[in-house]
């Protein structure tokens, strides 16, 4: 497979059973997906479908029970620990719904903090461009604390950025936020696809927010049932809606 055209991110098979008193519950059951390198989709689905736990296991955040996880052209279950963390810090950005930035480190320290851990020189040139592109330059001494809940999640986004990762995930990344920020942060992800050809995957349960993207994913019961190209967010709402009914009926 040529460099140049394989997925930014793959899984096939993949599957994650947890135990809960002493019964298996199947978060995946089996998904095989292909995201393309300068691509922005959305996975949706009920609450308890298993999109965070595909968003995890994609990261390397949690180990799948079978299955694989490419990224680019490396498979993830063959790293050690070490060398997992160390894919992780390079060559995946995570944004999580509710920040998570150091509240004792600046918005620059932030920003910088994974390339810090990986013992990485930044790219000066690359940081300034993704400063500029969050619009933050005015607020790099500050901390997080003094911001905005929008501009936190813009901090996020830049240090999910700062390593120049081959894909970013994010998890609920408007789910802290009133509308017009949530817009606002969209247009953010919308333009680091469509200006950077970075690849975004993004965990919504907004049909709105899932209409920046180029392709919605429907996941239930730990697998994919609707996988479409922009379907526009009345489409989606319909979808879920259908969804909730057919559920409803089975159980
Ligand atoms: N650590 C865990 N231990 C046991 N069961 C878990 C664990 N994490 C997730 N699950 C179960 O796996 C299933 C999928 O969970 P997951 O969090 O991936 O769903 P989700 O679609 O992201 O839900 P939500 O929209 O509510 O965040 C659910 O039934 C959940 O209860």
């Amino acid at each position: 497979m040529s460099v140049h055209t394989e997925p930014a991110v793959r899984v096939t098979g993949l599957t994650r059973t947890y135990h809960a008193d002493g019964e298996p519950v199947h978060a995946l059951a089996g998904v095989d997906a292909s995201f393309q390198r300068g691509t922005f989709t959305a996975i949706m689905g009920p609450s308890g479908s298993g999109k965070s736990t595909l968003l995890q296991a994609a990261a390397g955040l949690d180990r799948p029970t079978d299955g694989s996880v490419w990224i680019g052209g490396t498979e993830l279950s063959r790293l050690s620990e070490t060398k997992l963390t160390e894919l992780r810090r390079g060559r995946i950005g995570f944004v999580f719904q509710a920040f998570n930035l150091i509240g004792a480190l600046t918005v620059e320290e932030n920003i910088l903090l994974p390339l810090r851990l990986a013992g990485a020189r930044p790219d000066r040139a690359w940081i300034t461009q993704v400063v500029d592109r969050v619009g933050l330059g005015q607020r790099l001494r500050h901390r997080p604390s003094a911001l905005s809940g929008g501009q936190q999640q813009r901090v996020a986004i830049a240090r999910a950025l700062a390593s120049r990762p081959e894909v970013i995930f994010c998890d609920e990344p408007t789910g802290a936020l009133d509308t017009n920020t949530a817009a606002e942060v969209l247009t953010l992800l919308r333009a680091i696809v469509d200006e950077h050809g970075q690849t975004v995957v993004m965990v919504t349960h907004d049909p709105v927010a899932a209409s920046y993207a180029d392709r919605v994913m429907v996941l239930a019961d730990g697998r994919i049932v609707h996988d479409m190209p922009q379907p526009g967010a009345d489409r989606i709402a319909e979808h879920l809606a259908t969804l909730g009914r057919s559920r409803a009926v089975t159980r």
